[in-house]
């Protein structure tokens, strides 16, 4: 087995507040994982304790089978990816890169190939202080990658970035994960982490809710919706309805019925004679499987509806 970020009964508190609550989880090599949680759920504080930067109250966080700091070279193990803290803006990002490659034994040739591998090349040797967002990020994600570790950890990488910037982030961590490295990626987007990920570590309170691939989360936390092309909309309504499910009416005039299976759907449209030219199942969104599962727990609601 490759290498694993493993987080066992880890709990932090800050004062009143129970940061993150007895969590466990391991995170495994050749995929991305996205790491979700409404606000505050506890993701960058179990970040930080895996690698080292906040002392847990209990439990432990190991990165390849022991603590984050007890790795010889820590950067050659985890790279990571928190908020662009620790930069020194009068630097360049060649200085930045160096002065990191230096103090973890890393060779000098790595800061040209991670600076290539950036995108970042060209802007080297520019203040890293007078960089836009996007480039900031890229050369937080240089100096993640610069030990050429086996474990990468992004905390929020998409924030704030163009899409062009997101599409990168996304075909890097989707490429980190296909070389076979171990990549948790948190993240408060629905869409982008269904994009990216292929397993979900879901969070709230500082609990873990979830530890499941993407097409199983989505399938335990949502209910089996079908669509139905007809040219007798009346009377299939009519069916469905008295057959229990409820039913909604898209856009462009198909019939969506909540609760039916396909099967079902088509069993039922024999029985009664009704001609469909169109049964399909339509996925829940992981956006909607997610709100599923935390509408209750959310600490911080959104204004409007409760
Ligand atoms: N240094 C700190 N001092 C006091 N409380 C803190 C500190 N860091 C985090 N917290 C609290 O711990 C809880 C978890 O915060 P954390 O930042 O880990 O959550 P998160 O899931 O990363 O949230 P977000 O998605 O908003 O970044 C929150 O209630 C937060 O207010």
């Amino acid at each position: 087995m490759g290498p694993v970020i493993e987080v066992r009964e880890l709990t932090k508190r800050y004062g009143d507040t129970v940061a993150v609550d007895g969590l466990s989880f391991t995170v495994r090599p050749g995929r991305v994982t996205g790491f979700l949680g409404p606000n505050g759920a506890g993701k960058t504080t179990t970040m930080r304790m895996v690698l080292g930067l906040d002392r847990p109250a209990a439990g432990r966080a190991l990165v390849d089978g022991r603590p984050y700091r007890e790795h010889a070279r820590p950067l050659c193990r985890a790279g990571a990816l928190l908020d662009g803290r620790g930069l020194h803006p009068g630097r360049s990002a060649y200085a930045h890169l160096l002065w990191l490659a230096r103090s973890n034994g890393i060779a000098r040739s790595r800061v040209g190939e991670v600076l290539a591998l950036t995108g970042l090349s060209g802007v080297a040797r520019r203040r890293a202080g007078g960089f836009s967002l996007g480039m900031t990020q890229r050369l937080g994600i240089a100096a993640a990658l610069l030990g050429d570790p086996p474990v990468l950890l992004f905390d929020e990488p998409v924030n704030g970035l163009d899409p062009d910037g997101v599409r990168w982030i996304r075909t890097l961590m989707k490429d980190l994960a296909a070389e076979g490295r171990t990549v948790l990626v948190s993240s408060h987007m629905m869409a982008e982490t269904a994009l990216t990920a292929d397993h979900l570590v879901v969070i709230a309170r500082g609990r873990l809710l979830a530890d499941a691939p993407v097409p199983e989360f989505i399938r335990a936390n949502s209910r089996p919706r079908t669509v139905i092309r007809t040219p007798e909309p009346g009377r299939m309504r009519a069916a469905l309805a008295a057959a229990g499910f409820e039913v909604t009416e898209g856009p462009d005039g198909a019939l969506e019925a909540h609760g039916a299976e396909p099967a079902a759907v088509g069993e039922l449209a024999a029985a009664r004679g009704l001609v469909v030219h169109e049964v399909g199942a339509r996925q829940a969104s992981l956006e909607e499987a997610f709100m599923r599962l935390t509408a209750d727990l959310t600490e911080y609601r959104g204004g409007g509806a409760r």
